[in-house]
């Protein structure tokens, strides 16, 4: 299929069922998805969405004879986008930093946008098969707006799994690796998966929103100690989403 998102450059269009394994330990994940990231909403041939991004870069895909799909896609990608810009200031403050820290390094935000569907699972024999697994998201943070039907879990610091039960107008917010690692870890990545045991269909869009993809992911002053030494190494922001998107799909290919 010429959608496929393993025969893109840059990690955009379909994933089929078991397409993508987002928990090595799993056997690949139940659901389907469509990926895409920036792309100006008044350029209809695409042309200006392709962004010198590094390691990322590369334009969207788009299905043919969709009528209104691409237009409706970014039109929440842009709202969501924007939702994402205005909570850098709040992050920023949280950790003691100027409130426009994050201001120069999300100028062409490295956003990437998911439309995912959940097929009901319900009497499952292999474990290892979850609509999505156990996982950390490799952004900032990921703004996730979901249906009415639960699946979505978040590990909370006794190992327990707690249901994310959908409340109706709110959207769901995870930190993800790219605040952990910059952080030093005083933000932690929230573990989630999600498993549909509902008896019917589910769908849920994640956008993941990360740093402009050049941006170095080297911890933050006030984030290290002597007792608390810098974690993790020094990765650009592309470099570390691409490696951890490579994991995923290579597993399925
Ligand atoms: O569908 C959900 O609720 C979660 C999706 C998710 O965790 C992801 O795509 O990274
Ligand atoms: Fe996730």
């Amino acid at each position: 299929m010429p959608l496929d998102i393993h025969k893109s450059p840059n990690f955009k269009g379909y994933t089929a069922l078991l397409g993508e394994n987002t928990n090595p330990e799993n056997r690949g994940d139940l659901h389907e998805g469509f990926d895409l990231g920036w792309e100006d909403i008044d350029c209809s041939d695409g042309s200006s969405s392709r962004r010198e991004d590094g390691a990322m870069s590369g334009s969207n895909i788009w299905p043919e004879g969709l009528p209104g799909f691409r237009q409706a896609c970014l039109d929440y990608y842009h709202a969501a986008v924007h939702l994402g810009k205005l909570l850098f200031p709040l992050f920023a403050l949280a950790l003691n930093l100027p409130e426009d820290f994050f201001e120069d390094k999300t100028t062409k935000p490295a956003a990437i946008m998911r439309l995912l569907y959940y097929p009901p699972q319900i009497d499952t024999t292999d474990e290892r098969v979850e609509g999505i697994g156990a996982h950390t998201d490799y952004e900032c943070f990921t703004i996730l707006w979901q249906d009415d039907v639960q699946a979505l879990q978040v590990l909370n610091n006794e190992g327990k799994w707690v249901d994310a039960v959908p409340i109706p107008g709110t959207l769901v917010v995870n930190l993800g690796d790219q605040f952990a690692r910059w952080t030093n870890d005083v933000f932690k990545s929230t573990v989630h998966r999600a498993i549909n045991r509902s008896g019917v269909e589910r769908y849920s869009i994640p956008l993941f929103f990360g740093t402009d993809y050049n941006v170095k992911l080297e911890a933050l002053p006030g984030c290290v100690s002597d007792s608390n030494p810098a974690k993790y190494e020094v990765v650009t922001a592309g470099d570390y989403v691409k490696s951890r998107l490579e994991a995923t799909y290579n597993y399925t290919k």
